[in-house]
């Protein structure tokens, strides 16, 4: 499993607004959502784990070697990154070139390019998209291409900012399968997210920023269960939660599925 090791990192943007503080911290779980407030500090620390942005203080570790240290190419095949807003990374003449592009930067072999970027494209849905303009694509669509460009790169590490933003509920499930995939296949998903229910659902370990700073690290069952540190943050717990609590059931409850299955095994104890 790949490894990111945060020690004594401190940013602060130029103009002194805001500042990033995290003195300790591992991403090595397969499956990681990072939640918060509007401003707490998310989309600043994905750019300082892709090296888009340079700490004042302390180092960020990918398995073992400091992001400064990695070449350009090292880092393609180490850590992938998909952004809010895809506008923000698309800019070939063609879907298939925009995703043959950032291979094309690590790999010469042009069969071997085209054959990933092939598979990339049938994955995320686009394959029928291959000849277009990646800016006459629905907004989801491209969103779905900044997925296909770093799928057929397939980095140790997958990083999202809002994967889920603007996508339909059959693009939210094909992506979610993809997430899936790739924890089987060794790889290492991180992914910036406003919904809860997602989060509650899907993942494994939860870090939720707040002012900056790292406010808790681990399971969606132990962020929720603790409803003051919920409040204190910002955040709310999945929808199912706030039916429940409401009904006076303050259980914590991760999924509709979930409740079902507690209060079958309640029904079966009873019997
Ligand atoms: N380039 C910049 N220069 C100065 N301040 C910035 C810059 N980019 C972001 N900030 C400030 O840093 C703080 C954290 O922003 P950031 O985008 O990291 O938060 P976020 O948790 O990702 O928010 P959101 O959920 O809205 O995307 C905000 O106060 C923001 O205004």
């Amino acid at each position: 499993m790949p490894q990111i090791e945060i020690s004594g990192l401190r940013y602060t943007y130029p103009e002194h607004s805001f500042q990033v503080e995290i003195d300790r911290q591992s991403f090595d779980s397969p499956l990681t959502a990072i939640v918060g407030q509007n401003g707490a500090g998310k989309s600043t620390l994905l750019k300082l784990l892709i090296g888009l942005i340079t700490p004042q203080e302390g180092t960020i570790m990918i398995n073992g070697v400091s992001i400064d240290e990695l070449k350009s190419q090292a880092k393609l095949k180490q850590i992938g990154v998909t952004f809010q807003d895809p506008d923000d990374q698309l800019f070939n003449a063609t879907v298939q070139k925009e995703v043959a592009w950032g291979l094309s930067q690590i790999e010469s072999d042009q069969l071997m390019i085209k054959k990933a970027a092939d598979q990339a494209l049938v994955a995320v849905g686009l394959a029928d998209k291959a000849a277009e303009n990646p800016y006459d694509l629905s907004l989801s669509e491209r969103k779905l291409l900044t997925f296909a460009t770093v799928l057929a790169i397939n980095p140790a590490i997958y990083l999202f900012d809002e994967p889920m933003m603007s996508l339909d509920w059959p693009s939210r499930k094909r992506m979610t399968n993809i997430f899936h995939k790739l924890v089987k296949s060794g790889h290492q998903v991180i992914t910036i997210t406003h919904d809860m229910d997602w989060v509650a659902a899907e993942f494994s370990t939860v870090h939720v920023m707040a002012h900056g700073q790292i406010a808790f690290s681990g399971t969606p069952s132990a962020l929720f269960g603790n409803s003051g540190l919920v409040k204190r943050v910002g955040l709310l717990p999945p929808r199912i939660m706030t039916i429940t609590s409401a009904l006076g059931d303050h259980s914590v409850y991760l999924t509709p599925e979930d409740y079902c299955r507690k209060h079958k095994q309640v029904a079966n104890n009873l019997n």
